[in-house]
């Protein structure tokens, strides 16, 4: 391939941003982190996500790919290596089901449970998390969702292993534990302790720092 240049626009932090890293470096792509202010979002951020303004953008010679799930099967089409998404159309489709399902019915949830200070909304997060997990627990027949590799699946549900245990710790919530989530849970250590993996993840005690400090101010201007 000609000369590659690759850019992406990220937090530190960030379940989405931590998605495209993986997908990277599992494909070995060299890539320049662009952090962004989401406090003051940056000039180049409105130019190459000008719907959503969010973080992470893939920009790969200068074209911009917006939304997590979309760039990682983007970076999995256009770069060779270890395959992220299923040969067959049948599992793709599958998998493309699973991880669209995590977002649109558990980590919502789970981020809604633990930062709000309206009770009721609370628990029917924490119920919508619970019924959201248990779907994960039941799908779960290998090591991975992808089968003996990890894929798609896995991926999108970093947020899962790594960012809700974090900020459910935070508001002293039990989302996704041992006990009720025991698979879900195997998975989440074997798939969180894999070499690419690791490399890839925040340091846990600043990013729990910050969502600890997020939590408390929602806590004092409820007051
Ligand atoms: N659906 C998006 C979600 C991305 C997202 O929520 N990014 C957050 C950072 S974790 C963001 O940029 N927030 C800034 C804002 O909402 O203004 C994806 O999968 O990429």
């Amino acid at each position: 391939m000609a000369e590659e240049d690759v850019k992406l626009l990220g937090v530190v932090g960030s379940p989405f941003v931590c998605r495209v890293q993986i997908a990277l470096k599992l494909k070995g792509v060299e890539y320049k982190f662009v952090t962004q202010d989401l406090q003051n979002k940056s000039e180049e951020l409105l130019k190459y996500n000008p719907i959503h303004k969010k973080v992470p953008v893939l920009v790969h010679n200068e074209r911009p790919i917006n939304e997590s799930l979309v760039i990682v099967e983007y970076i999995d089409e256009a770069w060779k290596g270890k395959s992220i998404l299923p040969a067959d159309p049948y599992q793709r489709a599958l998998a493309r089901f699973w991880a669209k399902f995590i977002d649109d019915k558990v980590f919502g949830a789970a981020w809604k449970s633990v930062f709000t200070v309206n009770e009721e909304e609370r628990e029917k997060n924490v119920k919508e998390t619970h019924e959201g997990l248990q779907f994960l627990e039941d799908e779960l027949k290998d090591k991975f969702f992808g089968g003996e590799e990890y894929g798609l699946v896995d991926i999108a549900a970093v947020n899962i292993a790594f960012w809700v245990p974090l900020v459910q710790e935070v508001a002293g919530l039990q989302l996704f534990t041992n006990e009720k989530f025991p698979k879900l849970y195997k998975w989440s250590q074997e798939f969180l302790s894999q070499p690419t993996i690791e490399e890839c993840l925040p340091p846990r005690d600043p990013i729990f720092a910050f969502f600890k400090g997020r939590y408390e101010s929602l806590l004092a201007s409820a007051k």
